[in-house]
């Protein structure tokens, strides 16, 4: 697999990995904030229908003040009962638009039920108290007390779905929620207790043998509520511990001290010495210490929540941000892999490639760089130079080879092909003419007299006439025709396959162009040689070089004997 990508693959496999492990650690922290969100939001859904229970209670106060009034009805108790239905009707409005605000509820919430309920207990209070008191039987005034207990059960049951599963999704608060509630219900059993006297301080008489047990019921409740809020909590604070030393002094001792004073006046027969309204007005301010209480309770339960949900906000962010920071870093670090080590590889890789195929057009590039990869692209660059420098010797090689082999092959002193070369190349050229069955001949001259011109002009002067009589011949040669110098002042001719006649004919003009060519000498002197010809075809099948050669020898004496300056073929 090439590296480049392996480098893609491997960076792909990195980030899917990383991106899942961010994935999972943001998305916990995502659950926990989510967690802490849906605390907060249920306990202001606790504390709306904590209130609107709170309202209902005390909407009773009120209720059992006008439920023992004479004729014509006192305003002033009227219009309390007027400001404490129109206090209950804000608080359920307030908790129904609460409702409203979804956040994964298990089931939608009714709140129909409780509204008919309210709507019948206080239509039953009204058409009692609009009766004569003495037709406000203790049986309809009981069942209109009944009427109206069974009013606060409905409101808190109406968002126990939503507080039960915000609590398990927010267990931490659970415990100081459930304390709150339980506040709620020593308010609801303390209302209860007053009530439980209405019947009696409405029609002035004594307690029943029954309404004494429902009294001793209710007080054994309260105590209970009371045990189990002061058990150990999350929420026990000194704050806490103070608003419940309030509450006990308030109303466990003053509040239930003027309920066990009504029911000693019962056994006594004595008169109350009050009525409903009278009671009302001593007794509820007793129990607002309660709801002070179930105010802190909340108060602790919501300054946790936020705690955690600022905690879990801030992991939120930290999560994320480090998500992102992560990955900025693996980008930038696979950037910098890519084009500090990949890419100088890559090129080193080409290079290393052109200097194998024997391209050293190009130096790579990087060697500038202080690192290893560096290093190796500057071992590269020297390997580059080291094998110009051995293709240059290798040139210098063949070309001294060629030159010696030229040398060995050339007369020295006309530059024409010695006779060595001659032999070599007659016999090849001998050979080929055999296998196409071509005639092929040879031309054979010698200058005329050349001994008189060494001794007349010297022997530079003779080298002068050599080198001159060459080049004039080589002129009148066609490419593929040999000229070589076959000894002395002897010269030998081959044309590519010509028959005898045109090799004598070719002859004719070799000798015309010597005889016609005046020589200037290097003292000025102007010579003019002649010379002689032999001319020898082969056609046999077996024709040697030699023979050949023999032949034209043989008709170079004729025509030396004829006379010179003229040509001669043999046979
Ligand atoms: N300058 C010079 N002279 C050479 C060279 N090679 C041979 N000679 C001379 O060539 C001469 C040949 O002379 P001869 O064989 O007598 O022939 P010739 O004088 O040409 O007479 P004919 O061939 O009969 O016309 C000799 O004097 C050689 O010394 C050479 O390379 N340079």
């Amino acid at each position: 697999m090439k590296l480049s990508r392996l480098l893609t693959l491997s960076t792909a496999m990195l980030a899917v990995l990383v991106l899942g492990m961010l994935g999972h650690i943001t998305r916990d922290a995502w659950i926990r904030y989510e967690h802490t969100n849906t605390g907060l939001q249920a306990l202001r859904l606790t504390q709306r229908a904590m209130v609107a229970a709170e309202k209902l209670s005390f909407e009773r106060g009120p209720t059992n003040a006008v439920l023992g009034d004479r004729l014509p009805a006192d305003p002033q108790r009227q219009l309390l009962l007027q400001q404490a239905r129109a206090a209950t009707d804000l608080a359920l409005m307030q908790l129904e638009r609460e409702l409203q605000t979804d956040f994964g509820a298990p089931h939608p919430v009714d709140m129909a039920p409780l509204y008919r309920a309210l709507s019948a207990a206080r239509n039953s209070v009204g058409q009692l108290a609009a009766q004569n008191p003495a037709a406000r039987t203790p049986a309809l005034l009981g069942q209109t007390v009944d009427q109206m207990f069974a009013l606060v059960p409905l409101a808190l049951n109406a968002v126990t779905g939503y507080t039960l599963a915000s609590e398990r999704a927010y267990p931490r608060i659970s415990r100081t929620l459930i304390k709150a509630r339980y506040a709620v219900e020593l308010r609801e059993y303390a209302g209860r207790l007053g009530s439980a006297l209405t019947v009696a301080l409405a029609t002035h008489q004594p307690l029943t043998e029954a309404q004494y047990q429902q009294l001793q019921l209710l007080r054994g409740r309260l105590a209970q509520l009371r045990q189990l809020l002061l058990a150990p909590g999350d929420g026990s604070s000194d704050a806490l511990a103070a608003v419940i030393a309030r509450m006990d002094d308030v109303y466990f001792n003053r509040g239930q001290q003027l309920v066990e004073q009504i029911e000693q006046a019962s056994r006594a027969g004595r008169d109350y010495g009050m009525d409903t309204g009278q009671f009302a007005q001593r007794y509820v301010p007793t129990m607002t210490p309660i709801l002070a209480l179930r105010d802190e309770l909340l108060r602790e339960a919501q300054a946790q929540a936020w705690s955690d949900h600022e905690h879990a906000r801030r992991e939120l962010i930290i999560a994320s941000m480090s998500g992102v920071a992560i990955l900025l870093a693996l980008t930038l670090l696979l950037l910098i892999v890519r084009r500090r080590v990949i890419v100088p590889l890559l090129r080193a890789t080409r290079a290393v490639i052109r200097l194998g195929a024997g391209d050293y057009s190009r130096d790579p590039t990087g060697s500038e760089r202080p690192d290893e990869i560096g290093d190796m692209l500057r071992a590269l660059s020297t390997l580059r130079t080291n094998s110009i420098e051995r293709q240059q010797l290798e040139l210098e090689r063949k070309r001294l080879i060629e030159e010696l082999r030229q040398r060995a092959d050339t007369d020295y002193l006309t530059g024409i092909l010695n006779r060595r070369a001659f032999t070599k190349a007659g016999n090849q050229r001998l050979r080929g003419a055999h296998d196409r069955n071509e005639s092929l001949s040879v031309l054979l001259f010698d200058i005329d007299h050349f001994k008189s011109v060494n001794d007349s002009h010297g022997h530079e002067a003779g080298d002068q006439v050599l080198i001159r009589v060459a080049a004039v011949v080589r002129d009148q040669l066609r490419d593929g025709e040999i000229l070589a110098r076959h000894g002395g002042e002897e010269f030998v001719v081959m044309p590519s396959h010509c028959t005898q006649e045109q090799a004598c004919l070719l002859a004719e003009r070799l000798r015309k162009a010597i005889a016609s060519e005046p020589l200037t000498l290097a003292d000025g002197h102007i010579l003019r040689v002649t010379a002689s010809f032999g001319v020898a075809s082969a056609s046999g099948p077996q024709a040697a070089l030699d023979d050949l050669l023999h032949a034209a020898d043989l008709a170079l004496y004729r025509a030396k004997r004829h006379g010179r300056n003229c040509v001669e073929s043999a046979g």
